[in-house]
């Protein structure tokens, strides 16, 4: 089959002179990169064509952009939109007879992760945390119960843990579950103010059920939180059901349409089944018979986190999509006085802003698509009984949720810098990038508790390594480091090299926390406060750990593609994987300093191989964006349509305000002409 023929969409209008430049100078066959960035013919041809159906649904068009809507309107427009895509898919699910983990996740990432409704979608929690939920924490029967009916809507869901008084720390959680033995039921209860549930997203107005995360009390006694089943709205009118006090939180920076709400439960009778018992489990006489282990009920959490990673990496590379594909079109200043002005991507310092972040955003899909199959790994094992690689996965992907949040977060920032003044209209799309990876910074567990959790377990790890043990694949470098003296590792500006420097970092910075917190223990310190007291060199290196991952994934990724890839894609590969190595490493430069026998002559080749791979990235940037396939619906920018009309684009975005509906707009009677007529 001839590459092109994919099921690609040519575009409709003119494209731009400078754009169309940009494209025949690509040395590479784009269709071949797409190929291996969405994984295969049968998945391109799947997402051109889901693609194409959506964009052609007239329930998909704004008349009026929804960034002009009330928070009431945006809401009730979200709904109709999420509605119309899960109508259409929910057969689809539910045909497969059962639940299948694989299928789920593209089917999420098909219609969640590509962001058909760029406000964020209401039902986005009951797919991607309720039904995740239900699969980790209901039982056998349970599941029979609640999936199918969940699986095809017939339940929508949200998971609601976050309460107003306590988000981090899980353990302070109030909402209480107590055992009724004279009835088999629960009794729910939201005791105090700060025990409202307050963030789960869809819950205000949208859901009729909730897993709702509750401290367990039986005979008197409790046993931590656990994840409860409870209907809060009526399946037929909606109302909500006696005992449930629930609504909107209100408008926030972002994700607009879902819907973000709270709960208080006052006196809510569920049956005792109604815990959901997988793990831990409740006996009829009220013996709580305990689970496998405590960390369990946090389960749905590791999942989100695993695939925060992927959904980071697709917001990044379309922000840096609109950003270079505009960067082309954008003429400004004169490099060369006597030549026309040039194209602002052919400033320097223009693509120190764009490159990296194009590699760092397939860096971090191939880290999520390493990510995941450690995940399937440890689930895999965690249903056959064994607990033994939970500790790992946890810690990784805590830190890559926060490198990846994080980076996207700054990286959307720098793209919409990079488009100058346009960059911060609402119409460039920035905004809702922006917000959706800032928002991801904190939900899911806030980053810097994250970072925390990964450095506990590499304290742990370490202290494990001086003993002489065993240690599990993602910490096994640290063994190479156990002694008493900082080891200077051998620099060179190989990218094995390099990524090998990230280690050395990351084992010397923590031997010296691990110094820090035993000499404040030493003075007294519980080691509670000397961890607290070491914070700073903590997260540090929890911080590098995720950094190091993001490039061993990357790297070994692109060694894995080049084998199978055309000579023009291996060297575009290669050059990518150097740049997001060099980038990371520069930004590291103090500690390679310090842990490594890089000298100044040394930072200064770095410099240039960096600055060379920017050189050889820029004939074939838009090429590279272009093959993220992103059709311009998905990205929803008139700065980074394919067609590159970017002053019409702006212009028609603009005649769609409000505003310009009408010639003299009603404030000139009200207030300013009495103003302007008013005498003294
Ligand atoms: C190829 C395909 C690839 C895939 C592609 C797929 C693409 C699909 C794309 C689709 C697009 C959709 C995008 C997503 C949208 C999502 C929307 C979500 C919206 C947001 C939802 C939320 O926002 S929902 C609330 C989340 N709220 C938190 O996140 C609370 C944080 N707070 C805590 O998480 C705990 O409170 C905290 C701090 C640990 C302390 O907990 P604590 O005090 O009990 O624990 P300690 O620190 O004492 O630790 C005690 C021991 O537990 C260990 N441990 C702790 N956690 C553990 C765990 N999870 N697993 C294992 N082990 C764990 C630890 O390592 C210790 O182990 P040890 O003792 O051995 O050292
Ligand atoms: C858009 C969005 C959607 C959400 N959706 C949901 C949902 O569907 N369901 C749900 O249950 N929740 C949801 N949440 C809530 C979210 O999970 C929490 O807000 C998040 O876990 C952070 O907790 P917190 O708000 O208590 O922050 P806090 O813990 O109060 O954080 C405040 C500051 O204190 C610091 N801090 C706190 N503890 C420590 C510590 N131990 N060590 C060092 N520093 C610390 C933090 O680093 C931070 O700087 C959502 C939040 C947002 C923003």
């Amino acid at each position: 089959m001839s590459l092109i023929s994919i099921g690609k969409r040519m575009p409709a209008q003119v494209v731009n002179k400078d754009l169309q430049n940009e494209r025949n100078k690509c040395t590479f066959n784009q269709e071949e990169f797409t190929l291996w960035w969405v994984g295969g013919e049968e998945q391109l041809k799947e997402k051109r064509s889901r693609e194409s159906y959506f964009e052609s649904q007239p329930e998909f068009q704004d008349k009026v952009p929804l960034h002009f809507a009330s928070h009431q309107e945006l809401y009730e427009e979200t709904v109709r939109k999420a509605t119309v895509i899960f109508t259409k898919v929910k057969k689809l699910l539910t045909e497969q007879g059962k639940y299948d983990e694989k299928k789920y996740v593209h089917f999420m990432e098909a219609l969640l992760g590509t962001g058909f409704i760029k406000e964020g979608n209401p039902l986005g929690i009951h797919f991607s945390m309720f039904i995740p939920a239900i699969v980790g924490h209901a039982s056998p029967e349970q599941q029979d119960q609640y999936l199918k009916k969940a699986l095809n809507c017939e339940i929508i869901g949200s998971y609601a843990q976050t309460e107003l008084g306590h988000g981090t720390f899980l353990r302070g959680l109030e909402t209480t579950a107590t055992f009724d033995p004279q009835t088999d039921e629960f009794v729910i209860n939201s005791p105090t103010l700060t025990s409202y549930k307050w963030w789960p997203g869809a819950l205000a107005q949208t859901v009729n059920h909730c897993v709702v995360m509750a401290q367990l009390y039986s005979n008197g006694k409790c046993y931590g939180i656990h994840p409860f089943m409870v209907q809060v709205r009526d399946s037929d009118t909606h109302m909500p059901m006696p005992g449930i006090d629930i609504g909107d939180i209100g408008d926030k920076m972002g994700y607009k349409g879902v819907n973000n709400g709270y709960l208080g439960l006052k006196n809510v009778r569920i049956p005792r089944t109604g815990m959901m018992m997988k793990n831990a489990k409740l006996m009829r006489d009220g013996t709580y018979v305990k689970p496998s282990s405590s960390v369990l009920a946090y389960g749905t959490m590791v999942f989100v986190r695993v695939i925060i990673v992927r959904n980071m990496a697709q917001s990044l590379a379309k922000a840096a999509t609109i950003a270079v594909r505009y960067s082309s079109v954008r003429r400004q200043s004169h490099i060369n006085p006597e030549l026309p002005e040039v194209q602002v991507i052919d400033h320097v310092t223009q693509q120190a802003k764009l490159f990296p972040l194009v590699a760092k955003a397939i860096a971090l899909k191939l880290t999520s698509d390493n990510l995941w199959q450690m995940y399937e790994r440890t689930t895999s094992d965690l249903n056959s009984g064994s607990l033994d690689r939970l500790p790992e996965l946890h810690a990784i992907a805590c830190c890559l949720k926060v490198v990846s949040t994080s980076d996207t977060a700054t990286g959307v920032e720098v793209c919409r810098l990079a488009c100058g003044g346009h960059g911060y209209l609402t119409c460039a799309n920035f905004l809702n990038y922006y917000s959706l990876a800032s928002a991801a910074s904190t939900y899911e567990g806030e980053n810097t508790v994250l970072l925390l959790q990964t450095a506990r377990f590499l304290v742990k790890m370490w202290n494990q390594a001086v003993q002489g043990k065993q240690l599990m694949p993602t910490v096994g470098y640290l063994q190479n480091y156990v002694g008493k003296q900082v080891q200077q590792f051998p620099w060179s500006d190989s990218v094995p090299v390099i990524i090998s420097a990230f280690q050395a970092v990351v084992a010397n910075k923590l031997r010296i926390a691990c110094q820090s917190i035993e000499k404040r223990k030493a003075k007294g310190a519980t080691p509670e406060e000397a961890t607290n007291m070491t914070g700073l060199e903590l997260i540090q290196v929890a911080e590098v750990h995720g950094r190091w991952f993001v490039l061993q994934s990357a790297y070994e990724m692109f060694e894995k593609a080049c084998q199978k890839a055309s000579a023009p894609l291996v060297s575009v590969m290669q050059n990518l994987c150097k740049l997001v190595v060099y980038d990371e490493a520069l930004r590291i430069r103090g500690d390679l300093l310090r842990f490594t026998t890089m000298t100044e002559t040394d930072l200064v080749k770095l410099e240039q191989n960096y600055e060379a791979c920017l050189q050889a990235l820029r004939p074939n940037a838009v090429g590279i964006v272009d093959a993220f396939d992103y059709p311009d619906f998905v990205l929803g920018s008139a700065l980074g349509a394919y067609d590159g009309n970017v002053y019409e684009r702006l212009f028609a975005e603009a005649m769609k305000s409000p505003l310009n509906q009408e010639p003299v707009n009603k404030t000139f009677e009200l207030y300013l002409k009495p103003l302007m007529k008013s005498r003294l």
